[in-house]
């Protein structure tokens, strides 16, 4: 079975209080960008053990602890008639950009092994095996715009009006690790809630949504700053940085984004919402 894992924006964020458990609780709208991975899953040839093959964008770490593999063992463990499969992913997002592309070929994993081996998994159970693989993986099961609370496993419903909204996200190439862009961060409650703010026109978001990471990272980054600066000279209605970064995007309210320059190291992706 070939799926495609996509990435997403955070529309605001705000880290609102330190929990015990050494997590964070926090207010963001996540939003599904339509930039994919390329995952691929089959039951491997008779007498081969799991395997997992990598091409496309270099990924740090041991492949043995890609979410993909992980995410496969984990359904193993609760589903011992699951077989050993052949994995394949092709990946294109940029990984530590707050794009969130490990979550979602995480819980893409789940969704195609649940339809391919025909586990019947409620969209609810698929949510709690996504959770314990990470704080924003849960998302990526529904996949759809939603105001994240908690550690951002939590969703509400919000109703946005973005279709026809242009999008260009600019990764500059530079890794920020989650946890210690969290360490960086003094919780506090946003001095405009989001739902509040989302409702206003696009042109007011300027004013009233934020990103605390992106306060938080800008001093020791200026070029977060730069791309945002380079979106507002272009037009752009808003502009921000998501999740722990380092993407930075800008959002424009029409189907015509302008055309722009980037150095040749940065990775761009363009389209509508
Ligand atoms: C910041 C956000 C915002 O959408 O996205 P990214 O920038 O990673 O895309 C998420 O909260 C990232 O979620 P995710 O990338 O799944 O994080 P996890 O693997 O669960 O945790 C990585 C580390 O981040 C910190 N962490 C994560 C989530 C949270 N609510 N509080 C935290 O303090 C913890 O230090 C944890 O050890
Ligand atoms: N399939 C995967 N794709 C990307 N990163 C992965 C994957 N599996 C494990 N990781 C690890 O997850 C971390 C980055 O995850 P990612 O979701 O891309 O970050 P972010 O949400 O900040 O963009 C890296 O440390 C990487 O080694």
């Amino acid at each position: 079975m070939l799926v495609f894992p996509n990435a997403k924006l955070n529309l605001g964020l705000y880290v609102t209080q330190r929990r015990p458990d050494g997590f964070h609780t926090l207010e963001s709208v996540f939003l599904p960008l339509p930039w994919t991975d390329a995952l691929e899953i089959l039951p491997a040839p008779a007498g081969q053990a799991t395997s997992l093959t990598l091409t496309g964008r270099p990924i740090p770490g041991e492949p043995a602890t890609n979410l993909c593999l992980r995410a496969y063992e984990l359904l193993q463990a609760d589903f011992p008639q699951l077989p050993p499969a052949q994995i394949y992913l092709h990946k294109i997002v940029p990984i530590g950009a707050g794009l969130g592309g490990g979550s979602a070929d995480a819980a893409f994993a789940l969704k195609a092994t649940n339809e391919l081996f025909g586990l019947n998994l409620s969209v609810e159970a698929l949510e709690s095996y996504a959770r314990y693989l990470g704080s924003d993986c849960a998302f990526f099961i529904r996949n759809q715009p939603v105001l994240a609370v908690e550690r951002g496993d939590v969703f509400e419903e919000i109703s946005l009006r973005l279709a026809g909204t242009s999008c260009v996200v600019v990764y500059p190439n530079l890794h920020i690790s989650t946890g210690e862009a969290y360490a960086r961060i003094t919780p506090q409650l946003p001095e405009h809630p989001l739902r509040e703010a989302l409702v206003q026109p696009m042109s007011m978001w300027r004013n009233t949504v934020s990103n605390d990471f992106e306060t938080a990272l800008t001093p020791a980054h200026p070029v977060l700053a730069e791309i945002k600066q380079q979106f507002y000279a272009a037009g752009a209605t808003y502009a921000s940085m998501s999740g722990s970064g380092s993407a930075v995007y800008g959002l424009w309210e029409n189907e015509q984004p302008p055309t722009l320059a980037w150095p040749a190291e940065y990775t761009v992706w363009q389209g509508v919402l």
